[in-house]
Parts: C-alpha cells; sequence; structure tokens
C-alpha cells in the first residue's frame, strides 16, 4: 500500500514512520523545505524519544520517503493524510488554511481515486469544506474523478508519541463510503490483528470525538487544580484526595495530577476551539469555559507562591528554574507553563536562570537572553535564592539536596508539580511550597 502523509510535524511524522514500520511504502510531504532537507539527510527536527531509530531504519528499508512536492507523489498513493498545523486565530476558533490548502492542492493535481483522509485535529463541519475545495478545483479543471474524504483524528501524546501511535487505546475514523472504509480497514489491519480496536463512525462525530476527549481531559486536570487549591486553604492534601478518588474504577487514577497547569499544542488550543463551536451554534459550553479560566489561572501558582515567599518583593532576586518544556520528554514549549512564570518573574524584578534537558535552545527560540541559561541542573541553582521545578523530567526527581543547599543562597523551593517529599524537605531545612 503506498501512502503520502501531508505535514510532518510531531504528528505527521510519527504516524507516517508508524505506517512505514508496519511494511506500508509512505511519502512524507512539508512544505517547510529546511525540514525535509533536514529529514532526507537523517537529522530530526523534533525531539520525540524513539523516533530517530524508527525513521533511519524505515529510510534504510526504502519504506519511508520524504519530499516537499505533494503534486509529484499523488500518482502513486491510495491515500493522502493531511496532519498540517490547525493552530488557534485570534478569536479561539481554528485556522483551517494550512487543511484547505492541502485539499486544493489534491483537487488541482489527482489523476485517479483519492482519499483525503483529515489527521489534524479540526471542528465539525471541516471535512465538507474540504470536500467542497475538492470539487471546486476538479470543476475548474473540468474533469470527473472520484474521491472520498475521511476523518482520522490523532490520539496520541507528545514524548510517548511512537507508542501511543503503535498501541492505541482506539482508532477513531469517521467515513461516508464503504470504499473508504475498506482501504481504512486495509491501512489499519495490522493494529486490529494486534488487538487495538478501531471504531468506525460518521465524519462529524470522528470530528467531535476528538475534541470531546481533550475537553474531558483538560477538564480532569481544572477540576484537580481547583479541588488542590481548595485543599491549600482548608488543610488536606490534594495527593492524598488523589489516591483516594483514583481508586474508585469510575474515575480511574490517569490524568489526576494537579499542578501548574496544562500547556501544550493541544489543550488551550483545542480547549478555545470548542468553546468557538458552542458559541458559533448558539450555545455556550459553561464547563469548557470554567476549564480554561482555572488553567489560566494556575499557570501563574508557582510565580504566585515564590513572590508570596519573598513578600511581594522579587526585585533583584534570583530564581532558578527547572523544567521549560511544556511536559517531559518533549522539546515543545507552545503554551507552556514555564513561559507565563519567567515572564512574571521577570516583570517583577527577578534574575531568571533556566535549565531544561532538551528545550534550551527552543527557549532561547522564543524568549532570547531574557534570561540566563545555565549548563546543568546544578549550575543554575548557585546562588539562587529560590528555585521552581516546573517540569518533572525524571532527572529532577532525585537531585542531591546537599549539593543543591551548599550552591543555593537561598532556601525556597516551590514545586509546581509535586514530585517532592514535604517532610524531607523539611529536614532538609527548605522552605517548601507546593500545590495542594
Ligand atoms: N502535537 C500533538 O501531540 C498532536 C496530537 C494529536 C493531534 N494533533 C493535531 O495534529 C495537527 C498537527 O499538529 P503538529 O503538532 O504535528 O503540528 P506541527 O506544527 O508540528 O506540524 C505541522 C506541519 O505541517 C506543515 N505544513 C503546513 N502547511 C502545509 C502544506 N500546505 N503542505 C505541507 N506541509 C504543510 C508545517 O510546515 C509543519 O511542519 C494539529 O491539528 C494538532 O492539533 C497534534
Ligand atoms: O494529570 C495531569 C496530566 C497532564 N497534565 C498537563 O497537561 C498537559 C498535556 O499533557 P499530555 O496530555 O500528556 O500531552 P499532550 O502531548 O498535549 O497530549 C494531549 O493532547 C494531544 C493533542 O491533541 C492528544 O492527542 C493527547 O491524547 C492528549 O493527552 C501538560 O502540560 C501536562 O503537564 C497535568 O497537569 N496533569
Amino acid at each position: 500500500m503506498n501512502i503520502a502523509i501531508v505535514g510532518t510535524g510531531y504528528v505527521g511524522l510519527v504516524t507516517g514512520t508508524c505506517f512505514s514500520e508496519m511494511g506500508v511504502d509512505v511519502t512524507c510531504v512539508d512544505i517547510n523545505e529546511a525540514k525535509i532537507k533536514a529529514l532526507q539527510g537523517g537529522v530530526m527536527p523534533i525531539y520525540e524519544p524513539g523516533l530517530e531509530s524508527l525513521v533511519l531504519k524505515n529510510v534504510e528499508a526504502g519504506r519511508l520517503h520524504f519530499t516537499t512536492d505533494l503534486t509529484a507523489c499523488l500518482d502513486n498513493v491510495s491515500i493522502v493524510f493531511s496532519a498540517v498545523g490547525t493552530p488557534p486565530d485570534e478569536d479561539g476558533s481554528a485556522d483551517l488554511r494550512y487543511v484547505l490548502d492541502v485539499a486544493r492542492t489534491v483537487g488541482r493535481s489527482i489523476n485517479k481515486y483519492t482519499l483525503l483522509v483529515t489527521k489534524s485535529t479540526v471542528p465539525v463541519g471541516t471535512a465538507q469544506k474540504v470536500k467542497a475545495v475538492i470539487q471546486e478545483e476538479l470543476d475548474k479543471r473540468g474533469v470527473t474523478i472520484p474521491f472520498d474524504v475521511a476523518s482520522n483524528p490523532e490520539f496520541l501524546k507528545e514524548g510517548a508519541a511512537i507508542k501511543d501511535f503503535m498501541a492505541p487505546d482506539r482508532v477513531v475514523v469517521g467515513i461516508e463510503s464503504d470504499h473508504a472504509r475498506k482501504l481504512m480497514e486495509r491501512l489499519y489491519r495490522p493494529f486490529v490483528l494486534n488487538g487495538y480496536p478501531i471504531l468506525f463512525m460518521d465524519i462529524p462525530s470522528a470530528e467531535m470525538t476528538k475534541y470531546a476527549a481533550n475537553a474531558m481531559l483538560a477538564t480532569r486536570i481544572s477540576f484537580m487544580n481547583d479541588i488542590a487549591n481548595l485543599c491549600e486553604r482548608v488543610g488536606a492534601d490534594v495527593e492524598c484526595v488523589r489516591k483516594g478518588i483514583g481508586s474508585d474504577t469510575r474515575i480511574g487514577k490517569h490524568f489526576l495530577y494537579a499542578g501548574c497547569g496544562y500547556g501544550g499544542s493541544c489543550f488551550p488550543k483545542d480547549v478555545k476551539a470548542l468553546l468557538y463551536t458552542g458559541k458559533e451554534n448558539g450555545y455556550t459550553m459553561r464547563v469548557i469555559e470554567a476549564v480554561e479560566e482555572v488553567n489560566e489561572t494556575q499557570k501563574s501558582i508557582v510565580f504566585e507562591k515564590v513572590n508570596k515567599l519573598f513578600n511581594n518583593d522579587l526585585k533583584g532576586k534570583i530564581v532558578a528554574i527547572w523544567g521549560l518544556a511544556f511536559k517531559p520528554d518533549t522539546d515543545d514549549m507552545r503554551e507552556a507553563p514555564a513561559l507565563v512564570v519567567i515572564d512574571k518573574l521577570i516583570k517583577a524584578g527577578a534574575i531568571v536562570k533556566v535549565y531544561d534537558p532538551i528545550a534550551m535552545d527552543e527557549c532561547k527560540r522564543r524568549i532570547g537572553n531574557q534570561v540566563e541559561y545555565a549548563k546543568d541542573m546544578y549550575d543554575v541553582v548557585v546562588d539562587a535564592d529560590a528555585l521552581s521545578l516546573i517540569t518533572e523530567w525524571k532527572q529532577f526527581r532525585l537531585p542531591s539536596w546537599k549539593c543543591i543547599k551548599r550552591l543555593m543562597r537561598g532556601n525556597v523551593i516551590v514545586d509546581g508539580r509535586n514530585i517532592y517529599d514535604q517532610e524531607e524537605m523539611e529536614n532538609e531545612y527548605f522552605v517548601y511550597s507546593r500545590i495542594g
């Protein structure tokens, strides 16, 4: 089977690589020439555990190709996946310009039946827009070529993308023709044979499933952050509460971690886009509005705690930060809570020093020399008055507190991810504050 994947980002590159691992011949397409050149030279444009070796292996096997020319590969493929970005527009709606660009190229260039599958996260109704654009282009050419559209939203998490793709809880496919269903059944057969279910449904339901899933997960996080903030005020411990409620199988133990707010390229934008879809259809999603509001406040919580411990006077204080990426095991800083904390610290007059095992270059690209970049996790605490943990990378879990105490000027530790033990920290004579 030959397929093309358009958009070689976190989703497109992982999708293409994983399908090629299953024996499919995959051409990954991107308009970003530098990205494609890098990939052709074996250099990964993103950090994702396990990705590099899988890409190199499948390139070597001749099943994985990279190009900037979508038109040139259309004659050789039966399915085209669109995995381009759908960033938020100013009003919060999903910007569909890249998705529709792909549809336009497909309409302009196909010469035989093609199935265009949208993998990007797109609002309900997008497949119909994609279909209309393809038809418009075919009409302009004066040709009749059969085609189908389908929706196959992606549920992978950054940092665990390969595992999530290869062993999905489910594959959701929205279709409106038998032929499209047969093609998707064939493509996903190796997954079904390995015991992973594929759920076929109508296209609007598939499109909505993606937003509902992300909104539900974001709701759990904002709910727990709300509970954590109340725990602090009433003398309860949110970590005990998390274990207490998570053992109820109806609730489940995943995605109940209180912290300094959710970030990333998905939850913030998809929550906003769902709110927009509601408004567009005359319906206010009140729960989802609250989810976003809680998260906006929570992203500042580490700053608020540090500020309070220094009696609202951070002028000239050195604050060290552990973790910049929006979560561990990625270099992605889109909507990262660290960016909010850094901005507020700088505005309050603090000197900010940062360290992240992978996202240092990405941070430099985003905020330049507004902060000091340290060599390693110990270098960053030298002379610091306070240390804030924002991203729970494994290497931050069991540091040498003796060494840190010696290197720091002060003794304030604010733990934005609740990974340290209150008693142990107090025994080390730190002033320790966490969430909830
Ligand atoms: N990042 C995730 O964890 C994740 C998970 C599930 C779903 N999604 C969704 O998948 C989509 C892609 O997300 P991402 O994080 O991979 O984005 P990304 O920004 O990492 O990658 C998008 C790529 O598309 C390319 N592109 C844009 N227009 C193009 C065109 N006309 N032709 C060819 N290439 C084009 C860009 O150059 C870029 O490389 C989004 O809708 C996102 O919401 C993301
Ligand atoms: O209990 C938790 C779990 C996560 N987070 C935060 O939530 C954000 C998102 O984390 P995660 O979901 O692990 O990463 P993403 O890569 O953004 O993945 C989400 O967004 C993707 C894009 O739509 C979906 O495909 C995934 O299923 C969905 O989990 C991060 O800032 C985490 O720190 C918490 O604060 N508490």
